[in-house]
């Protein structure tokens, strides 16, 4: 498929990632923010360079999409857990269109692949960004996005969405190996992100001695669950090389308030069903250990419960 310049992006769930998309495809494509909800047009955006720039992003309700020109990409920005809800409201409007599904862990990517009747590319992103209220949005700090079909199949879709958002100042690139990249944000997101809501420490934290033994004993499951699932560390070997990674990450985000603690800050559910439960899944199917995820998980959902 050969997309021009204006071509149109629907971005669904206008939160802190999905309004930092609109934002940097606003000047070239045309992007409209599809709220579930009545949501102001005047946005806002806070660059990672502080500068604010204010635009005006069209705003639909998932029906009114009904009888418009399909879209060339809807973007899927909710949460995890309202994923597939979200796209079940746009099959009666926009069935054939690419999905793009932004969300982190890897529970509603591989669903979505089987049942979405047009074509699904998955992102996985490092850009940082969080709300201030519904008008106003910040894109904290720069990453790089990596964009593929769970399967191999699209790659010229994912090229073209990678150059589009390439072109629009957000890093990207088209991969052929993205469900790996899944994985290894997810065992990065399992270590870090359940450690630092429960104890609502910043990431920096985590290096710390006092949870030498907890983040040891996550890696330690994580490890042989992955290397099960063909999955090995981005670099080293095994435990170790997951372990050099995990702190690698808590150095590079030491001042980050990790997503699930600022879900957990905000009175929100956390993601923990995409990030632990595929873990989960794949340690009881290859009949792994796994007493430290599934601990993780109770204790997140108790906490959610408070
Ligand atoms: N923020 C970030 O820096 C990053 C986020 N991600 C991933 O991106 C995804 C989105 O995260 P983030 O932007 O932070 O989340 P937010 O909570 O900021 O945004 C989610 C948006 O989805 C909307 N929404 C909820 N339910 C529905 C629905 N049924 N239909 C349509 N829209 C709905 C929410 O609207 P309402 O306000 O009405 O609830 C909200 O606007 C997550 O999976 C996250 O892991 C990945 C990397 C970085
Ligand atoms: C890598 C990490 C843990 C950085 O904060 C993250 O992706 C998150 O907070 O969800």
């Amino acid at each position: 498929m050969k997309l021009d310049a204006r071509a149109s992006h629907i971005v669904v769930g206008p939160g802190a990632l999905g309004r930092t998309l609109a934002h940097a495809l606003a000047d070239r494509c045309a992007v409209t923010l599809l709220a579930r909800r009545p949501f102001p047009t005047r946005q806002t955006l806070i660059t990672p360079e502080g500068e604010s720039i204010t635009r005006v992003l069209p705003v639909l309700r998932p029906e009114e999409l009904a009888g418009r020109d399909a879209p060339a990409f809807c973007h899927l920005t909710t949460k995890a857990f309202v994923a597939e809800r979200a796209a079940a409201a746009l099959l009666g409007t926009v069935p054939g269109t690419p999905l793009v599904l932004w969300q982190n862990g890897f529970g509603v990517q591989p669903r979505l692949t089987a049942r979405w009747p047009g074509p699904v590319l998955c992102a996985s992103t490092t850009e940082g960004a969080y709300v201030i209220d519904d008008a106003t949005a910040v894109h904290a700090g720069r990453g790089e996005s990596v964009i593929g079909h769970l399967h191999g199949r699209y790659t010229g879709l994912a090229r073209t969405l990678a150059a589009t958002l390439q072109n629009a100042g957000l890093k990207a690139a088209a991969v052929d190996d993205i469900a790996t990249r899944l994985w290894h944000k997810l065992a990065v997101n399992a270590a870090i992100n359940p450690l630092a809501a429960l104890y609502e420490v910043p990431n920096g934290a985590l290096a710390e001695p006092r949870f030498d033994a907890e983040l040891a004993a996550v890696v330690e499951e994580i490890a042989p669950i992955l290397a099960a699932n063909g999955i090995a560390p981005p670099s080293g070997q095994g435990a170790s090389g997951w372990r050099q990674r995990v702190m690698q990450v808590i150095q590079a985000t030491a001042n980050n308030r990790a997503s699930m603690l600022q879900d957990i800050d905000a009175g929100r559910p956390t993601e923990r069903k995409a990030i632990l439960a595929p873990l989960i899944e794949r340690a009881e199917h290859h009949h792994l250990p796994c007493a430290t995820l599934c601990s993780l998980h109770a204790r997140l959902a108790a906490k959610e419960a408070r």
